[in-house]
């Protein structure tokens, strides 16, 4: 059985292609600060930028107060007609000395600032009505000047290829004119959640593809047997998939096809057209009877490899014939904690490099309290953290969706350690 290690390699391998080959597109810095359609805003530039002008953009105060000439450190010179910040000033004669506001250009001639706290009465607006300044000795060239270009020179680098989008680098590109950049274009996933057990998409037997439609809210008696009287459940792995995925900056779509074979395919081919660079499939791919992805997709490319870890043993991937091309598939396994520890373990760090999103924080911390796990298996268990130790949230299986919920760490116990004892180092993985 594969190893965690080796499955990501073949994951990240698998999607290599697709995400080198996603292509550029160009959005407003606007589009990309409020994050529409970008998950939580991460892209990356699909090329360098470099400064159209210098920043700052002219020599400018770095305090409120008065624009001197440093050789005249000692001298009482005359105050002149202030500077507000936007105003383009006159040269300052020698002899003289304008009120300036930080942020304000630095008048021709001038090459310091006095700070207002240097003067009496020592604050603005009163010392507006200063007749003369007594220029401090000791005021030296450049004192609280920011100086053109000390940033950022122009034509120099603001940014390389592959760079993530961050908050100051968008700052930095709205301070130096740059309206909109081109950054790589986000890759598109189609959520896949199958089962004739799943409402609205596989309680009926027709199998075709569903709109993702969500929960229903009527809150009423219903007579669908979702209230537990049936044997139909809600989709949880789409929305919290795609979810997921908008974390890391992937345009996901979700679909629902049932178990139901002779469908599947069409469905499947539909919904994936000219779109989805990579297919997310949950379910449909352990031991029973209807495992219709496996079924399916077995033969079209789809390798099943289960993998060593618990919950989320069973895996496949590969690249399968869909719509007249080769589309890289990844397949987790229904129940849902397995879905979703599958994607932090095997997909989100594929995912988060090509984006230039973080990592999920790790830290080494000892166990507030025991636990067994499968000697054979990387286990993956649900926890918190509280007065720097871990404490176990649920058990082990893998229907504990509240419990993945309720918790704030994903909680590694190696391959190999069969007992936690409290006070035992565990690897956590920080999911908030
Ligand atoms: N005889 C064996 N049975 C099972 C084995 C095994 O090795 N031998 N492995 C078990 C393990 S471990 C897992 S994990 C599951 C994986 O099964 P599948 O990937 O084929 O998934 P399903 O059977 O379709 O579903 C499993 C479980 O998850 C629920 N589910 C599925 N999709 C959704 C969804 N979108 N939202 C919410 N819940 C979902 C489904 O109803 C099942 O309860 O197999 C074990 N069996
Ligand atoms: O591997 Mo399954 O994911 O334990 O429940």
């Amino acid at each position: 059985m594969r190893t965690i290690g080796q499955h990501r390699d073949e994951v990240a391998a698998l999607l290599a292609p697709v995400l080198a080959e996603r292509g550029a597109e160009t959005v407003a810095l606007d589009a990309l600060a409020d994050g529409v359609g970008t998950g939580r805003g991460y892209r990356v530039l699909a090329h360098g930028v470099t400064a159209p002008v210098p920043l700052p953009v002219f020599d400018n105060s770095q305090m409120d107060g008065f624009a001197v000439r440093s050789t005249e450190a000692g001298d009482v010179v005359r105050v002149v007609d202030p500077i507000p910040a936007g105003a383009v000033p006159v040269p300052l004669e020698p002899g003289t000395a304008a009120p300036i506001m930080t942020g304000a250009r630095i008048p021709d001639g001038a090459d310091a600032v006095v700070p207002v706290e240097a003067t009496l009465p020592g604050a603005f607006p009163a010392a507006l009505d200063l007749d003369v300044l007594a220029v401090p000795d000791g005021t030296t060239a450049g004192v609280f000047v920011r100086r053109v270009g000390s940033d950022v020179a122009r034509g120099a680098g603001l940014a390389r290829a592959g760079d993530p989008v961050t908050p100051a680098l968008l700052g930095a590109l709205a301070s130096a004119g740059v309206g909109a950049v081109s950054v790589v274009r986000p890759v598109r996933v189609l959520v896949v959640s199958t089962g004739s057990e799943l409402a609205d998409g596989g309680a009926r037997d027709d199998g075709g593809a569903q709109d993702d439609g969500g929960a229903r809210d009527d809150g009423g008696a219903r007579d669908d047997g979702l209230d537990g009287a049936g044997a139909v459940i809600r989709d949880a792995n789409g929305v919290a998939l795609r979810a997921a995925l908008a974390e890391v900056g992937a345009e996901a779509r979700g679909v629902r096809l049932s178990d139901a074979a002779e469908a599947f395919l069409p469905g499947l081919e539909s919904a994936v057209g000219g779109w989805a660079d990579l297919v997310l499939t949950t379910g449909g791919i352990s031991a029973g009877a209807y495992e219709v992805v496996r079924q399916v997709l077995e033969p079209r490319g789809l390798v099943v490899t289960p993998v060593a870890m618990q919950p989320g043993g069973p895996q496949a991937l590969g690249r399968v014939e869909l719509a007249g091309r080769r589309v890289p598939v990844v397949a987790f396994p229904g129940n849902p904690v397995s879905a979703l520890v599958s994607f932090e373990v095997f997909l989100r760090p594929v995912l988060a490099a090509a984006v230039g999103a973080p990592d999920r924080p790790t830290a080494e911390l000892p166990a507030a309290e025991s636990a067994e796990s499968p000697v054979g298996k990387h286990q993956v268990r649900r926890g918190r953290v509280a007065d720097g130790r871990v404490h176990f949230v649920g058990g082990p299986s893998s229907h504990l969706l509240g419990h993945l919920a309720a918790a704030t760490h994903l909680v590694h116990v190696p391959l190999g350690t069969d007992t936690v004892a409290p006070g035992d180092p565990l690897t956590v993985w920080s999911l908030r």
